[in-house]
This record gives C-alpha cells, structure tokens and sequence, in this order.
C-alpha cells in the first residue's frame, strides 16, 4: 500500500522504458513481493528550473487517490538528495500513439472501444470534479488486455477555450475525446496544420472541421456533438456512453460496480 515509506533498496531496477518530458520511466520489481512495476525518476533540479514541483505534489496527491482500469495506478512515491521517484502501474503495452502511427488508423470498432475506455475514465474523473487537461496519444498507455490507461503538452488537442486563454471546465476533456475520436479513424488530428502554429491555432477557433466521407454516419454525429465551439453545446460523457457509434460496439459495457466487480 501506498503510506509505507519506500525507497530505492526495495526495487531491482531493470531497462529503461523510455523518456517523458522530465526524467526517464525504468521497468521495476519490488523485491519483497516480485510485483513489477514501472518506476518514474525526476531530476529535483529539471523539477525546480521548470517551476513544476508543485504541480508535481498535486498530481501525486490526486493520482494516487484515483482507482480507475482505465487510469494508470500511482501506487507511491519517495525520493532522494536528487531525485523523485514515482511507483507507477506498468502497462505492458506501452505508448499507445506507437500503435496509432504503426496502424496509421483503427477501425471503427476498435476506434469506439478505445473512446468507450476513454469517456469511462473521464466520466470518473469529472465526477471527482478533476480535469485531464492534457488529453493526447501520447498520454495514452496499452495495458495488459490491451485497453488503455491514460498516463495523467501540443495545440492539436485543445479547445478554443484554452487557446483562446479563456476561462474553462471539464468541458475540456470533451473537446479532446472528439479530436481523439477523429485521430483514432482518421489518423491525423481535426485541425493539424503543418505549416504553422498560428494555423493550427485558427482551425481551432473556427471549428475548421472536415468529416471524411468514408467514416459512418454515427461516427461523424459524435464527433461533431463533441468538436463544439461552446463548451455547452458538447455532448457530456453519460450520452457519449449512450451514444449508437459507443453501444454499438461496447455492448458488455455493465453498470460501474459491476465493472468494479470484474477488475477486482
Ligand atoms: C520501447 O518499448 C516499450 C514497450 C512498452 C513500454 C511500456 N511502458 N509502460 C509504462 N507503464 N507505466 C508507465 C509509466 C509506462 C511508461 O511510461 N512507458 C513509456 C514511457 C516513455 C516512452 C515509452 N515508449 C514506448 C515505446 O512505449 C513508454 C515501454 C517501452
């Protein structure tokens, strides 16, 4: 459990999983118990010269309060003279824009499975009234069976809102499950604009959105319920749920106690 004090003599360190933004992710075995882990190591310095600590502190204080299958586990933290460590949940399956980019685009099934996954966490999240905030692929972890959890930076993913500096809400997250949805079957982003910032920038703004003709006729009305201008207007996570493009193919979707039931 997470109140005991660890540190690093419990853990064999194994091979780097990979680089974030700050510090490198290690695969990990606790040694007492042989539950391997992935273990996250922050630079103190690199925390301090990008005035992030205290982001760090809420986002270790929420995360390791959230129990979610789709929400990647922080089991605990502790750190050293240099660094800090986080205990993370280690999904086998690793960064999901990986998987996007080798496919170049899901299936529709498969597409609405992994949205479904996406609106349940969100759905968990708002009603604890926190907000993701940085929903994008590379936030994105595959685990064991294969569904993905959402590891808690570009313009592509946000609203007008926030790039119009904007007051904003959970209604956020929404904005972003919609780009997700269009990424997922179309393969690039609603509004990328490869040539500039400033494009990419006004796309947004304008909700420049083109459907593909090739996506079905559900798949189309969620994404344009979601990539709404007013963050009113978007449709929240109880009717995405309800939404035919999400039943259609998420049928063994249980209440969530049930679903509780099945993770335990
Ligand atoms: C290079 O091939 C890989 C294949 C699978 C992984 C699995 N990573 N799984 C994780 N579970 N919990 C955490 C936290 C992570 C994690 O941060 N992974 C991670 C971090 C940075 C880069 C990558 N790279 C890839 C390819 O997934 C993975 C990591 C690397």
């Amino acid at each position: 459990s997470e109140d005991r004090r660890w540190s690093l003599a419990d853990f064999d360190v194994g091979r780097a999983l990979g680089k974030g933004k700050f510090g490198r992710v290690y695969l990990a075995r606790e040694k007492k118990s042989g539950y391997v882990v992935a273990l996250k190591i922050l630079f103190k310095h690199e925390l301090i010269e990008n005035k992030v600590e205290k982001q760090l502190r809420r986002e270790i204080e929420i995360q390791s309060h959230l129990r979610h299958p789709n929400i990647l586990r922080l089991y605990g933290y502790f750190y050293d003279a240099k660094r800090v460590y986080l205990i993370l949940e280690y999904a086998p399956g690793g960064e999901f824009y990986k998987q996007l980019r080798k496919l170049s685009r899901f299936s529709e099934e498969q597409a609405s499975k992994y949205v479904c996954q996406m609106a349940e966490a969100l759905n968990y999240l708002h009603g604890k009234h926190v907000i993701h905030r940085d929903i994008k692929p590379e936030n994105l972890l595959i685990g064991m069976k294969g569904e993905r959890q959402t590891l808690c930076g570009t313009l592509d993913y946000l609203p007008p809102e926030m790039v119009e500096g904007k007051e904003h809400t959970d209604a956020v997250d929404l904005w972003s499950l919609g780009v997700l949805c269009y990424e997922f079957l179309v393969g690039v982003p609603p509004f990328e604009d490869r040539t500039s910032y400033k494009a990419t920038y006004r796309r947004i703004a304008k909700v420049d959105l083109q459907i593909p003709t090739y996506l079905s006729k559900e798949a189309g009305d969620l994404i344009r319920k979601l990539l709404q201008y007013e963050p009113e207007n978007r449709i929240p996570l109880d009717q995405v749920l309800d939404h035919p493009w999400i039943r259609k193919y998420n049928l063994e979707r249980q209440n969530e106690a049930g679903r509780k039931e099945e993770n335990k």
